[in-house]
């Protein structure tokens, strides 16, 4: 079980509450190919800051979504699957998940439910997927239909982190959907939170307003 990931300044999770910064985790049994899919989507630019003690991955990169320029945090677990149960932390301020499942291992499939059932207690609201990987090793395995998830209407998608396909596409979705999210919270602690946040800005900027006036009315008042 990871520890108390506040104390460590990389994972500061106050920083996203800031506008421009999605946090989106990945769950699912181990060896399932979370890690790979995260790293063939960054392929290129991928950094990641292995934070061994705590088990946890953070992949760090940079996307443009709409017109805005979002820094998007995926977390990423090492280990932790093997208790079937992760520490609130993961969850904690998460904007989406990607749910992860190994076609060649019917198992994970299954579990997928307890992984669901887990995640919404922290996060009843954040968009999620469902992800079938693997496909590369048995592409009739496409034909087949997995219902997991389509009673909560989540989306499904078909992947291989071996060879690419999908791949892109999925992570393009799952982060539009976090940042959709972090503008229009459907969960009600992340509206207050949101409101509070607008509130203390325009404090702030009323304050600077105030200091501002304050320094012109000096200013007039040392003229005359
Ligand atoms: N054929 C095939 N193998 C894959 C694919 N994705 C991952 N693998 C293999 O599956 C194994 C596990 O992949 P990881 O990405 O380490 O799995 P993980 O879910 O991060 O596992 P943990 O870190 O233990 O939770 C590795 O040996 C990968 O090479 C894929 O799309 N196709
Ligand atoms: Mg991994």
């Amino acid at each position: 079980m990871a520890g108390d990931v506040g104390s460590i300044p990389e994972l500061d999770q106050q920083k996203y509450d800031s506008d421009q910064q999605v946090k989106i985790i990945c769950l699912g049994d181990s060896a399932v190919g979370k890690s790979k899919l995260i790293e063939r989507f960054l392929l290129d630019e991928y950094r990641p800051q292995q934070l061994s003690t705590y088990a946890l991955t953070l992949y760090k990169h940079v996307a443009d979504v709409g017109n805005k320029t979002v820094a998007v945090d995926f977390w990423d677990t090492a280990g932790q699957e093997r208790f079937q149960s992760m520490h609130p932390s993961y969850y904690h301020k998460a904007h989406a998940c990607i749910m992860v499942f190994d076609v060649q291992r019917k198992i994970t499939y299954k579990n997928l439910a307890n992984w669901y059932k887990e995640l919404r207690e922290y996060r009843p609201e954040i968009p999620c997927c469902v992800v079938a990987n693997k496909i590369d090793a048995d592409l009739k395995v496409t034909q087949r239909s997995f219902n997991f998830g389509k009673k909560q209407g989540l989306p499904f998608y078909f992947v291989s982190a071996a060879d690419g396909t999908n791949v892109v596409k999925m992570f393009r979705d799952m982060i539009k959907r976090a940042v959709d999210y972090k503008q229009n919270p459907s969960d009600f602690m992340d509206e207050v939170l949101q409101e509070l946040e607008s509130f203390q800005l325009e404090k702030m900027e009323e304050n600077a307003e105030a200091e501002d006036e304050e320094q012109k009315s000096d200013q007039i008042l040392s003229l005359q």
